[in-house]
């Protein structure tokens, strides 16, 4: 398992120089990005000892956590049909990536002595008609909610939570308690003592580690263990990583150093929109989950000095080969102001044959004989090369398979990808300022006491314009 063969790679000819490429970089200039990636390594590196990288410090802890978990999830395991994720965001996203990436793609539909683990549902919105339909179609005495909220406070999380529990309570009556159970902060937010008063089965987020950066948390490895992941082999795939960015120093050698180099440099030429493509429909949710990673993170007004800066790089979440029919067209001919990561998976798991027909017409008939496996890494050849000729840089993280291992390589490297480039920027990337004001007028809008003047700021904003 820790042989290289198991380990992800990333090929970074798409940003070089080449006879089709020749406003790509050379040697040289990445080279030239080393001094400031050294530099942003060591202030990492600092900041991790003082408890600014909970992200990765924690991830030993977390393995000592695992059993924990993984006895939890195994007790449930015969109890109950279906976990239910209430959360959103970080409490969400990652939940969702690694159950699409390391289960079957159709889990919940597969026959129960197949799936042996309960189905996972994640409710990540508040859409009254999803919910609705949910909880009615839902045995609740044979379903447990996993309620994430890392702040404990957040209104979607907090107001599905009402909801269910009052659902449970008619329900399961006295036992409903037994069906929550919560995944919060150790000592704030509004959950917490709620769950210490109803006896809910808790589980705790590491005060240091923000939402976007916590699915190698409880957040994940609860739902991950529950339906059945290998939650130790993740782990271990994510120390991997995570040492191997930290021991190693260099733009050549780092696998961090290399992805935020380039992510900096292409954005200092202007590459202001980031797009995320695996090429895996079993990958297609850790596009939504590193779209709040990036976005949340880098996009800042301030620097760390406190002056106005508005920095960022737009995510675009793309699924290969599906998106190559609803958005190469911009790509390769639209604005050039994209910088391009694809995911590649060596092995994509069973054969498909396409059946060969004689009978065919030409521009037919080829595609017999060869498998979906290959017409799919075919295209994705071929995508790259039709942006290689339009001058479009790109890079490629290839996976030998998805598994386990790999998965949990791939987040600890985009993590600290994000994390090298709010150094690299000056920013804090580990907060989320901009997000604050639309909850106030949430809370304005609900009649939260005290927002009473933000409610009239609000509802005094001037005529609305419509058009029928
Ligand atoms: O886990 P929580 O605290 O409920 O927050 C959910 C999400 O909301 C945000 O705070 C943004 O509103 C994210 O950073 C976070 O992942």
């Amino acid at each position: 398992m820790l042989g290289t063969e198991n380990f992800l790679k990333i090929d970074y000819t798409g940003v070089m120089k080449g006879e089709h490429h020749p406003q790509g970089w050379t040697e040289e200039d990445l080279l030239a990005l080393e001094p400031s990636l050294n530099a942003a390594q060591d202030a990492l590196e600092q900041r991790r000892k003082t408890g600014g990288l909970d992200f990765s410090f924690l991830l030993e802890d977390m393995r000592g956590q695992a059993g924990k978990i993984r006895d939890f999830a195994d007790s449930l395991r015969d109890r109950i049909d279906n976990f239910v994720v209430l959360g959103i965001g970080g409490s969400a996203l990652g939940p969702q990536a690694v159950q699409l990436a390391l289960n079957p793609y159709y889990f919940n539909e597969l026959p129960v002595e197949e799936r042996r683990r309960p189905r996972l549902y994640v409710l990540d919105n508040i859409d009254p008609s999803r919910f609705a339909h949910l909880l009615d179609m839902l045995d609740l005495h044979k379903t447990v909610f996993n309620v994430i909220t890392k702040s404990g406070s957040t209104s979607e999380t907090m107001a599905q939570f009402l909801i269910v529990r009052e659902r449970l309570r008619q329900a399961c009556g006295a036992d409903y308690a037994n069906h929550i159970v919560v995944t919060t902060d150790h000592e704030k937010g509004n959950l917490l003592p709620i769950a210490r008063r109803e006896g809910y089965v808790r589980f705790v987020i590491p005060a240091g580690v923000g939402g976007r950066f916590s699915e190698l948390t409880p957040v994940g490895l609860l739902p991950a263990a529950v339906c059945g992941i290998d939650i130790g082999t993740l782990l271990a795939g994510a120390l991997a990583m995570d040492q191997k960015i930290r021991e190693s120093r260099g733009i050549t050698v780092n696998p961090a150093q290399l992805m935020a180099g380039i992510s900096h440099a292409a954005w200092r030429e202007g590459k202001n929109v980031s797009v995320f493509m695996p090429y895996a429909d079993s990958l297609k949710m850790m596009a939504d989950w590193y779209a709040q990673l990036w976005a949340e993170s880098l996009g800042k007004r301030l620097n760390r000095e406190g002056q106005e800066v508005r920095l960022g790089q737009t995510p675009v979440k793309a699924l290969g080969v599906t998106d190559q029919h609803s958005q190469v067209q911009l790509y390769a001919e639209g604005p050039d102001d994209k910088m391009f990561t694809f995911v590649s998976v060596a092995h994509l798991g069973p054969e498909v044959p396409i059946p060969t027909d004689e009978s065919l017409p030409e521009s037919v008939r080829f595609l017999g004989g060869h498998t979906l496996g290959e017409l799919l890494a075919a295209e994705e050849r071929a995508t790259e090369y039709a942006l290689t000729l339009a001058g479009r840089p790109h890079r490629r993280i290839i996976l030998p398979e998805v598994n386990a291992y790999c998965l949990g390589q791939l987040l600890l490297l985009l993590e600290w990808e994000t994390a090298y480039m709010g150094e690299l920027l000056n920013i804090n990337a580990f907060d989320q300022p901009g997000v604050e004001e639309g909850k106030r007028g949430t809370y304005a809008l609900m009649g939260r006491p005290g927002f009473e003047e933000k409610r009239r700021a609000i509802e005094g904003m001037g005529e609305r314009r419509f058009i029928v």
